[in-house]
């Protein structure tokens, strides 16, 4: 059994699609991959190597781990956003984890004119959510970073002034959480042999609707959220999806298959 994944050009036409014949705003997408990304798994993710085994962990029902984990073990998340619809996760994730009682800072550099994410960041800066420029200082005051930079439109080499913010995501200790991509990775062949993002291999994964081929080089935990695709779109770009538990936005696959754990 091998993993079964939606390539760049796939998931650009898949979301298009989402906005037409689905009738699904932007907003809406961006707010459920937000939700996807702050749902148990990622609690899980955040401390599970702290204090819990994996299985105990998968065990847990939501607010078991919840407790389990409470954010006073480490509420201070720092979330790196890029200036695509991948940074726009990022900050919806943001929101929602401050209603959570965890301490999100932004690090937002290159902000978007776009009124949606002026919406997005605007809601953030209402609940005195701080943006920092000092990528480095709020990485060493972090218990965990969410990698919200580039997701499947990332091409090329890293341009100014994410190098050196993909440079430090590739040495910190703090553990990573990527948002659909691990920036600097080709969507296709995933972790570059050199630049910035040579050896940045994020702790966990969050694929968005389904894995992106880059998934088959990610040994780390590997999750999938996107629990609103209608059964004509799976079968129309061949998505084999896994199942979900109960009320669960995300599901925890086996990064090398695909299936879940
Ligand atoms: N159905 C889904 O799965 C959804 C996916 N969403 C997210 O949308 C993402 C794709 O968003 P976008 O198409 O806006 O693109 P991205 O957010 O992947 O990145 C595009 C931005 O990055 C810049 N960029 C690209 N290559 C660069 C380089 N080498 N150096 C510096 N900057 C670079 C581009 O200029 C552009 O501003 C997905 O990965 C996912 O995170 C959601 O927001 C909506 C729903
Ligand atoms: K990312």
């Amino acid at each position: 059994m091998t993993l079964k994944t939606l390539s760049a050009k796939s998931a650009t036409a898949l979301d298009k699609e989402l906005m037409s014949s689905g009738g699904f705003s932007i907003d809406q997408l961006m707010e459920l991959a937000g939700c996807a990304l702050c749902f148990p798994g990622w609690y899980m993710t955040l401390f599970t190597d702290m204090t819990l085994s994996p299985a105990t962990a998968a065990d847990a029902s939501t607010n078991q781990v919840y407790k389990l984990h409470p954010p006073s073990q480490g509420r201070e998340i720092l979330i790196a956003c890029g200036p695509g619809n991948n940074g726009g996760d990022g900050l919806v994730a943001a929101r929602h984890l401050y209603h959570y009682s965890y301490r999100p800072t932004i690090y937002y550099p290159k902000q978007s004119s776009n009124e949606l994410y002026q919406r997005l960041a605007t809601q953030l800066r209402t609940l005195g959510v701080p943006f920092t420029d000092d990528f480095p200082n709020a990485l060493k005051h972090t218990h965990h970073v969410v990698d919200a930079i580039f997701g499947f439109s990332f091409s090329g080499e890293v341009r100014e002034p994410f190098p050196a913010v993909i440079r430090a995501l590739a040495e910190t200790r703090v553990p990573v959480t990527s948002v659909d991509v691990p920036s600097s990775w080709d969507v296709e062949t995933g972790p570059p042999a050199e630049g910035p993002g040579k050896g940045f291999f994020p702790h966990a994964l969050v694929s968005l609707t389904a894995p992106k081929p880059l998934a088959r080089f990610f040994a780390g935990r590997h999750f999938v959220g996107g629990r609103f695709v209608a059964p004509y779109i799976c079968e129309k770009y061949g998505l084999e999806l896994p199942e979900y538990e109960g009320v669960d936005q995300i599901v925890e696959v086996d990064a090398k298959t695909g299936q879940k754990l």
